[in-house]
């Protein structure tokens, strides 16, 4: 049976699932980490088990290699599985994509033109489309954009208020991302509610490493809180999010602190690690119980920004149906969720604090029965989203 095999890249690491079409089972799973290094780690999951090595890893193609290697040592047979479509996460898809695309020569370029507004990101993503053509070269490569699911935003939220010809030059305007992971969750609440997605008002808080709120409008994305790049809005693990850019000017003038430094400090020591010297929310949280000040303050900062963001989107929206948890923190993190709403009654909003406490797989419910907004905990799937959609742009 036919399967799509998804690819997740980072810088030094890539993700993968292969997922079967028909059934959208996950044959395998696994992660290829450390790439570049003298030690790699490569873990390969298959519902037969787990098989994990530390074998070096020189770059994408290699890794590449070890993930074949992988399925060639522990399955599936790729034979049994022939591969339909190798869908690629790509992070920064600009004004130009708006849906999943077949990648082409033309294709690639755009994507690597638009490098300069993702150096983080899309590097990484062009990288394992070319280790992927490598290995496959007769099987078509698809780009899933995290930025698509917000070409429909309106002009008054995409539009930052500067130099209007100087923004349009220099391709400055809101993006936003994790669009994938918004547009999978928007159309799971409308399931699990059983109504129709083009009737339903929602809020979703993707609260994971990088984090972004999403307002959805009938299943269309109108206002999202990430921006140009996936570094404004909420306070991330490393990203500060918000924030004065006169604070730039400023740590310019009186450290000397140039641009390359300025990019570093707000991508990678900022957000919950700037504040609390951790990045992981379990380890701001355990510190916050245990009396650490510092982390303390990391998690009311963090709660204080999604608290606005909620009341914000909640006004754009005018009318508002659910409010939708979602991702590492998100899933998992029933403190944060409470303490996020907490005080919101007067807006109609309610956590059950038994619902939300218990543990539960799947969507759930997690406000009371009198609260008149849904709030809810709903599992985000991004690479089952990203090969629903590869297999929709080779099949159409
Ligand atoms: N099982 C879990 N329990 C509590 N917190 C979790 C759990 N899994 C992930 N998290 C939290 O989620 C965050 C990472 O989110 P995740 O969505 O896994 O990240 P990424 O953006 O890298 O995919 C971390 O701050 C971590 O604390
Ligand atoms: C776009 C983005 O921020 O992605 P991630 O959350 O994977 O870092
Ligand atoms: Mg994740």
């Amino acid at each position: 049976m036919s399967a799509i095999l998804v690819v997740n890249s980072g810088s030094s690491s890539f993700k993968y699932q292969l997922i079967e079409i028909e059934t959208e089972q996950v044959l395998a799973s696994g992660l290829v980490e450390r790439i570049g290094e003298d030690a790699g780690h490569t873990k390969h999951t298959t519902p037969d088990g787990s098989w994990e090595s530390d074998d070096p890893i020189a770059d994408h193609t290699a890794g590449f290699a070890a993930m074949l290697a992988a399925f060639g040592d522990h399955g599936p047979s790729l034979d049994e599985h022939p591969l339909t479509a190798v869908g690629h996460r790509v992070v920064h898809g600009g004004k130009r994509f708006h849906e999943a695309t077949v990648v082409t020569d033309l294709v690639k370029i755009n994507i690597e033109d638009l490098s300069e507004l993702a150096p983080l990101h899309n590097p990484a993503n062009l990288a394992g489309i070319d280790a992927a053509q490598k290995a496959f070269p007769s099987v078509p490569q698809v780009a899933v954009f995290d930025t698509a699911f917000h070409q429909t935003l309106p002009p008054a939220a995409y539009t930052y208020a500067i130099d209007a010809s100087l923004a349009e030059r220099q391709r400055i305007r809101r993006y936003g991302f994790h669009g994938t992971s918004h547009k999978y969750v928007a159309g799971a609440t409308a399931e699990y509610l059983d109504r129709p997605l083009s009737s339903l008002k929602t809020i979703v808080l993707h609260l994971g490493n990088g984090a972004s709120v999403c307002a959805v409008d009938g299943g269309r994305s109108v206002e999202t809180s990430m921006g140009m790049t996936p570094l404004e809005g909420l306070v991330m693990g490393t990203r500060s999010g918000d924030l004065d850019p006169a604070v730039l000017f400023h740590l310019n003038r009186k450290t000397g602190m140039g641009f390359a430094e300025l990019d570093e400090l707000l991508n990678r020591r900022s957000g919950l690690l700037g504040l609390s010297g951790k990045g992981d929310m379990r380890d701001v949280q355990k510190a916050a119980a245990a009396g650490d000040e510092a982390a303390e303050l990391a998690l009311e900062v963090y709660l204080h920004r999604i608290r606005g963001y909620v009341g914000a989107y909640y006004a754009q929206l005018g009318r508002l149906d659910a409010i939708v948890f979602t991702a590492g923190v998100g899933e998992n993190n029933p403190l944060v969720r409470a303490r996020s709403l907490a005080g919101l009654e007067g807006l109609g909003i309610e956590v059950d604090a038994a619902r939300n406490e218990a543990r539960g797989l799947g969507a759930r419910t997690i406000s009371t029965e009198s609260s008149r907004v849904a709030v809810l905990v709903v599992p985000t799937n991004e690479e089952l989203e990203i090969a629903r959609q590869s297999f929709a742009a080779v099949a159409g």
